[in-house]
């Protein structure tokens, strides 16, 4: 058993995305009946990535990208000083350590150096996901300098964009220093409070898959929607989508959603209003969030990516650098008891298998197995 992957310092981006979940209220009128709401009271912001990305072209994607320097620049310090500043910047308590494994031995840029970096790791990659969700939708998850973050006070709201947005874009997109530049003049700092710890996600082997990404995923609430104004390069569309909305898109062929995205919609489907979310993320915010890497298997008819927990799931790195084949899908379903896994059938048919119990106080996806009436 070996517990690392194998060494190429070139290979692993840090990345940072963010959840938008917003609440959605949709005023019927007596003359114009709405159509039936969707079972969850908030949407999901989702953004169409241009044809032309080298990575996941087209995809639908929640906004985030890769940290760049500026994001854990000592730089920060002076505009969250007073009120907020090292160790935590009032964060809360550091969470545990959820898993040690993988452990990558390295990864691009600055490596995984906390000890280089004057800003944790925590706050460097929040900010990361708030400058990424301006650069992609124009959507400022920002807020006053003076006002202490509430957790009580429920979800927030997104800053008004400011006069100038296109040119600020298109200043913090040039140079991603730009950003601290922006709060300054907004007299605001990043909303890192509202950023809550949700998943992690490394990019699964494939053959010829030259990138990959380390990316933590936040979960973060709006009271309701901001306007979104897609960069139209980057990203060519967006969508608000509640998860059985966003679920029946995939499925429909709409949109296409990587697995990742897939099963945090599916998880995000167990609940049912945007309190009940903000109160779960809020109960687990010292759990922190687990980093998955899934294992490959490639079956007769299926492609299978196997999760933590799941009986497949050795801790070997073999697996992770390799692809491995096996019998038809239903042998192995048949043979098996102890899953975590998601079965990709097609382009747009996605199963979610769940037997295990969840850990760290997270939820595992709602329904494990999507109708088979859209093959
Ligand atoms: C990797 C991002 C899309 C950021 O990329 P960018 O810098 O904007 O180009 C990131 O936001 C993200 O979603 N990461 C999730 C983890 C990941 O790597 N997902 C892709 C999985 S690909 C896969 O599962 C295989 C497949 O295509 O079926
Ligand atoms: N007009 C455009 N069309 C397609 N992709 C673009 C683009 N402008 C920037 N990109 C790509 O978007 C990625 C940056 O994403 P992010 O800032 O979210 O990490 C970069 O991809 P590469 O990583 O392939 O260089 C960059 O080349
Ligand atoms: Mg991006």
């Amino acid at each position: 058993m070996s517990g690392s992957l194998r060494p190429d310092p070139s290979r692993w981006r840090q990345a940072a995305s963010v959840v938008l979940a917003a609440g959605w209220t949709r005023p019927g009128t007596a003359t114009q009946p709405s159509p039936p709401p969707p079972a969850e009271d908030f949407r999901l912001l989702l953004l169409q990535r241009s044809g032309r990305q080298g990575f996941m072209p087209g995809a639908h994607v929640f906004p985030g990208g890769v940290l760049d320097a500026a994001d854990h620049s000592a730089d920060w310090l002076d505009l969250f000083a007073p009120h907020h500043g090292p160790p935590r910047f009032g964060l809360g308590p550091a969470p545990v350590r959820c898993n040690a494994f993988p452990s990558l031995p390295n990864v691009a840029g600055d490596g995984n150096a906390d000890s280089k970096w004057t800003l944790p790791e925590d706050v460097a990659f929040r900010i990361c996901a708030v400058r990424e969700a301006f650069e992609e939708a124009g959507v400022l998850l920002l807020r006053p300098r003076t006002s202490p973050p509430d957790p009580a006070s429920g979800p927030g709201l997104a800053l008004e964009p400011p006069p100038g947005l296109a040119a600020w874009r298109a200043r913090v997109r040039r140079d991603p220093s730009h950003f601290l530049r922006l709060c300054e003049h907004l007299d605001c700092t990043p909303n890192i409070w509202a950023l809550h710890d949700w998943s992690c996600w490394l990019t699964p082997f494939w053959r010829g898959g030259t990138r990959r990404f380390d990316t933590a995923f936040f979960l973060c609430c709006l009271r309701e929607p901001p306007p979104v104004y897609p960069d139209l390069a980057e990203v060519v569309g967006f969508q608000w989508s509640s998860p059985s909305e966003a679920t029946e898109s995939f499925l429909s062929k709409e949109i296409w959603l990587a697995p990742p995205q897939f099963y945090e919609v599916r998880r995000l489907a167990n609940f049912a209003s945007l309190s009940d979310l903000q109160r779960f993320c809020l109960d687990r915010a010292l759990e922190g969030r687990e980093r998955w890497l899934p294992i490959t298997l490639l079956t007769a008819d299926a492609t299978l990516q196997i999760l933590p927990g799941d009986e497949l799931y050795l801790e070997d790195s073999d697996f992770f650098e390799n692809l491995m084949s096996t019998e038809k899908t239903e042998e192995i379903m048949k043979e098996g008891k102890q899953f975590h896994r998601i079965v990709i059938h097609s382009r747009h048919l996605y199963d979610i298998h769940v037997t295990v119990q969840s850990k760290y106080k997270h939820v595992y996806p709602k329904t494990s197995v999507l109708s088979k009436s859209h093959l």
